[in-house]
């Protein structure tokens, strides 16, 4: 469960196994609708009365069929239910149609499939349940018209907050929310989606329900086996792609993430036998005068995840401030590139990290390239990231060894081409349901022409993706779900959501923590991708182990403990 699918490749496996005849469409969708009503009774078990009411709102796609066989299965239990449609019957796709068509045949008992209007929502009367079935991994564009009302209503927008999202299932995702990117078209701010309690995805978790707005609508999880394992597989590996190309850690559910994510941590991170220097050394480089706080920082957490050696390379009037705070660090003089250049030359320095505090002038610009010259494991955040983003010629000697740690500021500045495709088009293009048809017509190719200047919108992760395809270098972008990828376009987004959420790491220094964990990690040895996937695990493990009130200063201190449940047998 810790693989992600987009849409598209979520349709391709359905598709994969429906043409081998292993499974029918509609056979899936029952599945999934009873894996839905499984959910529901697991999850509000013991606080339902003994007639539940349901209110099914059903979408004009397969979504809906979810929503009709959903209906049909909590009837089946004996509850009551009342389904409304956005739509008409007879333009729902073929197993969809079927599902309501098998529902609308119960006759009366079931009363009537009513349109779905604000007002036919209003009227019912106050369900237990509410169960969104409008739009799933199809939404297409931004919500307009009576439904964009409708929903903007379920999401509290209208003084309702708090009335629907502690009833609401969300079948697939939040209707709203992109499935691929955690966005909620339309609305930068996220606020025109379904917020739901639970939401019941199937087969495997989509980037979106990590992404973005996605952990804040879909409440809890639950990702539904609904047989699609094998046909998974085999489209995988028909179009070559590793098992494992795009993953979530850890996965839902999975208490100890080493033992699911990192079975050989022990092999990683204990420290065998063997003098300091086989534990690789790394060199930090500060800032000036009253800049080395970041710097140090960041060199600390490098020798507490056991380097055997951290150098802070300083400009020379910097020296005294730092040998004033070190104890367990060297200090060596670093007045230009040519310093740097011959302290790299002599072998012993294994990584290197340049950024937190760094400065951007011209002497940081020399230090940057002459890093990159070297041609060994660097490490590249903050300052050095902005210096590389006015600077082309920086940036062009990127290579395979360097990790680079933007936040989103940093990542648009070096990468402004592929952050622009991170924004939504211009609101005056959304699509309005009521609207006239030549409106409509017009809006729409005005957004297809805007998607065709700048190519499609894109998530976080794919553009993590893209730029180190662009850069040739490992990319971390930084966030409450942190997406890496390799330029091999491998890709994992680490989560500090749902059950890991560290609010609290969003504090001033943490992310000079990170580039010293990751630094760290790639003196000892480490490829780029394994020691940024690992930093961040490790880096949210500290914030969750030390809890509200952190400081960036206590991430360090908190990584004995975090390495001591790893390693424990
Ligand atoms: N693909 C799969 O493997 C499975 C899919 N199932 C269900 O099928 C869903 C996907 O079904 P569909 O592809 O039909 O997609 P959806 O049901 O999510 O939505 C597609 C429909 O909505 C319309 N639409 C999209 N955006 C709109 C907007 N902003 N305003 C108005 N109308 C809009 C489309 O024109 C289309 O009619 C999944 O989310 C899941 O719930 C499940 O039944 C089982 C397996
Ligand atoms: N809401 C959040 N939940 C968990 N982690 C977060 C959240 N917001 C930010 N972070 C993490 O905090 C760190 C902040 O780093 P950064 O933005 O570089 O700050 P600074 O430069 O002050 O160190 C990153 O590792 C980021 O992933
Ligand atoms: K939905």
């Amino acid at each position: 469960m810790s693989q992600l699918l987009t849409a598209a490749e979520m349709r391709d496996v359905e598709a994969a196994a429906i043409a081998t005849g292993e499974v029918t469409g509609a056979e899936l969708m029952a599945r999934a609708g009873a894996a839905v009503v499984a959910a529901i009774r697991a999850e509000w078990e013991g606080e339902l009365p003994t007639q539940p009411r349901a209110v099914v709102l059903a979408g004009p796609g397969n979504n809906g069929g979810d929503g009709f066989a959903i209906a049909r299965g909590l009837r089946d239990l004996g509850w009551s239910v009342r389904v409304l449609l956005a739509g008409q019957a007879g333009a729902l796709p073929p197993d969809a149609r079927a599902q309501h068509d098998r529902w609308a045949a119960g006759g009366a008992a079931r009363g009537a499939v009513l349109p779905l209007t604000l007002e036919t929502l209003r009227d019912e009367p106050a369900a237990d349940i509410y169960v969104d079935a409008l739009f799933g991994i199809g939404l297409g564009r931004p919500l307009g018209g009576d439904l964009a009302r409708v929903v903007a209503h379920l999401a509290g927008a209208d003084g309702t907050l708090g009335l629907y999202q502690p009833r609401m299932v969300a079948v697939d995702v939040p209707s709203g929310l992109d499935a691929d990117s955690g966005r909620v078209p339309g609305d930068p701010a996220g606020a025109a989606a379904v917020r739901a309690r639970l939401t019941v995805t199937f087969d495997s978790p989509k980037p979106g329900h990590y992404l973005g707005h996605g952990p804040d609508l879909c409440g809890r999880l639950v990702v539904a086996d609904i047989g699609l394992a094998h046909a998974r597989a085999r489209q995988g590996a028909a179009r070559g792609l590793a098992p494992a190309r795009t993953r979530v850690v850890p996965p839902l559910g999975i208490a100890d993430p080493r033992r699911s994510v990192w079975p050989d941590i022990a092999g990683l991170l204990t420290k065998r036998q063997g003098h300091k220097y086989q534990h690789g050394h790394a060199m930090v480089l500060t800032g000036g005068v009253g800049r080395g706080g970041a710097a140090r920082m960041a060199a600390k957490a490098a020798l507490r995840i056991g380097a055997g050696a951290v150098t802070l390379g300083c400009p020379p009037a910097a020296v005294l401030e730092s040998a004033s705070h070190v104890d367990a660090l060297m200090l060596h003089r670093v007045p230009d590139a040519a310093a740097l250049t011959e302290a790299l030359s002599g072998g012993r320095i294994t990584a290197l990290c340049l950024g937190p505090g760094l400065g951007t002038g011209e002497r940081e610009a020399a230090l940057v390239g002459a890093a990159l010259d070297w041609g060994g494991a660097v490490l590249l955040d903050a300052d050095a990231i902005t210096l590389m983003a006015g600077e082309a010629t920086l940036a062009a000697k990127l290579h395979d060894r360097c990790l680079l740690t933007p936040h989103p500021g940093e990542f648009r500045r070096l990468f402004p081409d592929i952050a622009g495709r991170l924004d939504d088009p211009d609101p005056s293009l959304r699509y309005d349901e009521a609207a006239d048809a030549d409106a409509q017509a017009r809006s729409r190719a005005a957004r297809e022409d805007l998607a065709a200047q700048r190519g499609p919108m894109m998530s976080t992760l794919d553009a993590a993706r893209e730029a180190a395809a662009h850069c040739g270098a490992t990319v971390l972008l930084k966030g409450p779900a942190t997406a890496i990828a390799a330029p091999s376009g491998a890709a994992v987004v680490h989560r500090a959501v749902y059950d890991r959420a560290a609010p609290w790491l969003a504090t001033a220094g943490a992310g000079d923590v990170l580039a010293g964990l990751a630094c760290g990690l790639l003196a000892r040895g480490l490829a780029p991708p394994v020691a940024a996937e690992l930093a961040a695990q490790i880096h949210v493990d500290a914030a969750l182990s030390f809890g509200p009130g952190l400081t960036a200063e206590d991430l360090p201190r908190q990584v004995p403990q975090v390495l001591a449940r790893y390693l424990a047998p």
